[in-house]
């Protein structure tokens, strides 16, 4: 993977290697296979003992491995074997060569990440062409014997000093990640919750979990970005939830209680289904549309009364209009059931269009909503996101090459492990 190349999605879950941890008869590519499995989205090969021939034999088994599985693969310290070895990155601290050398003997292509310990180390790195930066520890470690504290208001100022992005390292642990929310990282780097971990894969898996938890879904993730694309139902709104319930609360209204196991069976029906549903089984007096009528009433008072955001999504979309990013809606909801909900959040004004999937006459399975909105913005594919809830919409904005934002949604998350590995960039705020 070339520097330009590199999202901050892949900086998410970055091991460090550290061979101290290795069982007998276990080699360091056998527990990096079960990182990758875990969601490990980038290895550092660390070897601080190891003579030459070694290190390089090492480094190419490694590389192998990564580029089989589709993550970048970067070198600690040595410069020389990133080189030698093909490797995507080279990782470099305020004790090694400097980061300007490191740029010219690697080249603009090779990923150059360079720690750092207080702004102006941070400030000088991205001048001299660091593409990440490794700030920490920021927790007390036992895996680096000379590390340094940096706390958290300091990983903070860091992240906000230079537009490259941060990942925090150092006694990084499934749950004291939550402290760094607020911070400004895009991911964590890890070596003893991974490779010191009885369960490498599952330790992985939690660690990813817990970091995608504690991102914002700030505008810097957005590479190029000049159009964005939202949906509204458990993207923008968190509204998917009434569309489980509605069916619930209208019994409830005419004093009938279902459990859940109904709400499940009403959710997957079409509204006209549910009527016919309820009329036969509940409410046998009442015309199935005029119980369909009424389970769309409550949905309607619950858009016009209650709806809130999705957390940060307010501010993301206030954000990237004063960038300047152009911005459209395209969703599968009606018109009258989801702008009340806009308009009492002051959302409307924000969004130079509107598409619903009734009105452009096609879902989002099919290219036209998304095709409509590009037109307007005058915006490419390329430079385009799309952010959404849904896997299967999001497919369709992939395949006409724009970019996908994957929000996590509760009401998708039996998607969420397909999602997460085919979206640009994540957004999963406190679910
Ligand atoms: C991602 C990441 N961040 C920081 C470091 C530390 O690098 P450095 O300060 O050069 O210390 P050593 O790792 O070389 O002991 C890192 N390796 N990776
Ligand atoms: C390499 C490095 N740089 C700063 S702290 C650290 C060690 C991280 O290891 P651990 O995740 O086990 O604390
Ligand atoms: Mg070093």
């Amino acid at each position: 993977m070339k520097s330009s190349e590199m999202k901050n999605k892949d900086l998410l879950l970055y091991a460090v290697t550290d061979r101290k941890w290795l069982k007998d008869g276990v080699t360091l590519a056998d527990e990096c296979k079960k990182a990758i499995d875990g969601g490990v989205t980038m290895i550092q090969l660390r070897e601080k003992e190891l003579g030459y021939d070694d290190f390089l034999a090492q480094a190419k088994e490694l590389k192998t491995l990564c580029q089989s599985r589709g993550i970048p693969f970067i070198v600690n310290d040595n410069v020389q074997i990133a080189i030698e070895v093909g490797a995507d990155g080279i990782h470099v601290g305020q004790e090694d060569m400097h980061a300007d050398d490191v740029r010219k003997l690697a080249g603009k292509d090779m990923i150059l990440g360079v720690s750092a310990q207080n702004v102006e180390e941070a400030v000088t790195a991205e001048k001299n062409g660091a593409d990440y930066l490794g700030v920490g520890a920021v927790f007390p470690t036992s895996s680096k014997d000379d590390a340094s504290e940096v706390d958290f208001e300091t990983l903070k100022e860091i992240c906000q000093s230079v537009s490259i992005p941060v990942v925090a390292i150092g006694g990084i642990t499934e749950d004291n990640i939550k402290e760094l929310k607020g911070s400004g990282i895009v991911g964590i780097s890890v070596i003893s919750a991974i490779f010191a971990q009885e369960d490498i894969k599952d330790a992985c898996e939690r660690l990813c979990a817990n970091t995608e938890r504690i991102l914002p879904a700030d505008s810097s993730a957005y590479k190029d970005i000049k159009g964005a694309i939202f949906d509204i139902d458990g993207t923008v709104i968190d509204s998917m939830k009434i569309w489980d319930k509605a069916g619930l609360m209208f019994l409830e209204k005419h004093g009938i209680k279902g459990d859940d196991d109904l709400g499940k069976r009403l959710f997957a029906m079409t509204i006209g289904d549910a009527g016919k549903y309820i009329q036969e089984n509940f409410l046998p007096n009442m015309k199935p549309e005029e119980i369909s009528a009424g389970v769309n009433d409550v949905i309607r008072g619950f858009y016009i009364n209650d709806a809130q955001p999705k957390e940060g999504m307010i501010e993301l979309i206030k954000t990237l209009k004063e960038e300047g990013v152009k911005l459209t809606v395209a969703t599968s909801t009606d018109r009258d059931v989801f702008m009340p909900c806009l308009e009492r959040l002051g959302l409307d004004k924000y969004f130079d269009g509107i598409f619903t999937c009734t009105e452009v006459g096609h879902s989002k399975a099919e290219p036209e909503i998304f095709n409509q909105a590009l037109e307007l913005m005058g915006t490419s594919p390329k430079e385009t996101w799309v952010f959404e809830d849904g896997l299967y919409s999001a497919k369709t904005a992939k395949s006409l090459g724009m970019k996908v934002a994957a929000v996590y949604d509760e009401t998708s998350r039996h998607d969420w492990d397909e999602f997460r590995l085919m979206a640009d960039a994540i957004i999963r705020i406190n679910d």
